[in-house]
């Protein structure tokens, strides 16, 4: 089995990003990214402290915005209109999930989408599905970033995702059908969900449940990309592949950590530079 090796792909794409962020600087232009983390979850402090060390080793302008688990809503929505008017600000995402007493829809449509450099707005969703993204959903172009550097041609293959989040799922089976794979997206309601899986050329597993998918939901030399984040019984970092079970049958898989979630990160930065870009030439 190949290991898709998401953490090593992410560094080798870094080396060409440093270099367009300072073909950027010579411009004077410098790429921004701004990021609005609400409370303390822990998960989302270790994500958005992953996208910070990125960002500013590619030299990008990186700006935490952190609110405590309190803050109003009318107020997280001022901030998010200063930085819809912020010109050194590129693009900019509101780490979720946000506490309960804020609504999560109001809070990602009052982004411009022109800065969604998570792909979550109505606009961008709209946008993606017509075949004309605007902006790239993160975590789906993160693992379209990877299949492609792997080589692994996507046309006429049969995708199976389990999971139908607006962050993974549904973005992801928007993108691999604009490369003309055939998708079933599967979810908690589907029935017989093994039959639909051990048909999958590509698996795409993103359900938060640990270790979940054996060896019995996989085809033979199937791709499994696993985009988990869980814990295993001892408190271990892990995804949703039970990755020592599917090992020998899969033909290609990501490890947790070091697959998905680097490349997560990739994309989002490789955005952001992207508009950057699209600034600098419109200087
Ligand atoms: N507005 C928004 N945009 C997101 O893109 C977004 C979000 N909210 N909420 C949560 C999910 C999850 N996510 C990850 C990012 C990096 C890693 C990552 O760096 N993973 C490391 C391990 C991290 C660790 O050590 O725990 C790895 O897989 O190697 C994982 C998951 C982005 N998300």
């Amino acid at each position: 089995m190949k290991l898709l090796e998401g953490k090593k792909v992410a560094a080798a794409l870094d080396e060409t990003m440093t270099k367009r962020v300072e073909d950027l600087k010579k411009k004077g232009v410098t790429p921004g990214l701004a990021v609005i983390l609400v409370g303390e979850n822990s998960a989302s402090a270790v994500y958005v402290r992953n996208k910070k060390r990125r960002a500013e080793k590619l030299g990008i302008n990186f700006q935490l915005i952190h609110f405590d688990e309190t803050v109003s809503e009318r107020e997280l929505l001022a901030k998010i209109d200063e930085l819809n008017n912020d010109k050194d600000v590129d693009g900019f995402i509101v780490q979720l999930p946000v506490p309960d007493h804020i609504d999560e829809d109001k809070v990602i449509e009052a982004i411009d989408p022109n800065k969604d450099v998570d792909g979550f707005t109505p606009i961008s969703v709209g946008n993606l599905w017509i075949g004309t993204p605007l902006t790239k959903p993160a975590t789906a172009s993160g693992i379209l970033m990877m299949l492609d550097h792997y080589g692994v041609d996507l046309d006429g293959k049969n995708v199976v995702i389990v999971g139908r989040s607006n962050i993974v799922g549904k973005p992801t089976a928007a993108l691999m059908l604009d490369r003309n794979a055939t998708v079933t997206i599967t979810h908690s309601h589907t029935k017989n969900l093994k039959e639909i899986t051990s048909k999958a050329d590509v698996l795409v597993v993103a359900i938060g449940r640990a270790k979940f998918i054996t060896q019995d939901y996989v085809k033979d030399q199937a791709i499994v990309i696993d985009v988990g984040m869980d814990r295993d019984e001892n408190g271990k970092l892990c995804g949703d592949v039970d990755f020592d079970d599917v090992a020998d049958k899969a033909a290609m898989m990501t490890p947790v950590p070091g697959g998905v979630g680097p490349m997560t990160i990739t994309a989002l930065v490789d955005q952001v530079i992207e508009l950057a870009e699209g600034r600098a030439n419109g200087k």
